[in-house]
């Protein structure tokens, strides 16, 4: 009987979906008002919903190369990205779950719920991001959140205070989520470092408010 019990769980947990947030974040604050959430594998069925996101998957994401702004230069980034608006056709059902999962979870802290996501699929240990805080719109002069899901193969999140100091090294991977929240995003910088190791597809899923970026 408690077999057959623990079979049924172990299907649904190959299922693409969330577990629990409450009970099962840690903070880590850091200094000057910035603090870290984990909660590591907080998505279930991660395997298959990295298939559906990668090129050609049945999540049908136009992935695209992009410019961005980075230190008032223009850089290519190497990377694929895909922003999705609130209101646009969002790639698969998971996303839209995790976005309301967390905009419940942090309702009183955050003070407005989470909306927009921003992929970024780094192809392989070249891709990377440098540091940076992300600090367009409100999030220049206010605190806020950026939310982070992570799937396919881990790769090293790094922060450090704004302007350099000691760094910290988060490994993610497998449906882990991480939190950026309180001053993070103007007091410190985050970055995805290249990696000379091999090293597989990630892609990373941002949960941002509306206006932040
Ligand atoms: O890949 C990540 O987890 C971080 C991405 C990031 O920092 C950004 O796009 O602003
Ligand atoms: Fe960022």
């Amino acid at each position: 009987m408690s077999y057959a019990l623990q079979g049924s769980l172990l299907d649904q947990v190959e299922q693409v979906g969330l577990r629990s947030l409450a009970g099962a974040v840690r903070r880590t604050p850091l200094s000057r008002g910035a603090w870290v959430d984990l909660r590591p594998g907080w998505l279930t069925g991660a395997d298959e919903l990295f298939a559906r996101l990668m090129p050609g998957g049945s999540g049908g994401v136009d992935w695209r190369g992009e410019r961005r702004m980075m230190y008032d230069r223009e850089v290519d980034t190497p990377r694929l990205l895909r922003f999705y608006s609130a209101t646009e056709r969002w790639p698969d059902p998971v996303l839209q779950q995790a976005r309301s999962a967390l905009s419940t979870y942090y309702a009183d802290e955050l003070g407005e719920p989470f909306t927009t996501a921003g992929m970024c699929l780094y192809r392989d240990g070249r891709d990377s991001v440098a540091w940076h805080g992300d600090r367009e719109g409100r999030a220049s002069t206010h605190d806020t959140m950026v939310a982070i899901v992570s799937i396919g193969s881990p790769r090293a999140l790094m922060m450090r205070p704004a302007g350099g100091g000691e760094s910290i090294r988060f490994t993610l991977g497998h449906g882990d989520l991480v939190v950026m929240g309180g001053s993070h995003q103007r007091t410190w910088e985050h970055a995805i470092p290249k990696s000379s190791k091999p090293v597989g597809p990630r892609i990373s899923v941002q949960f941002r408010p509306h206006g932040i970026r």
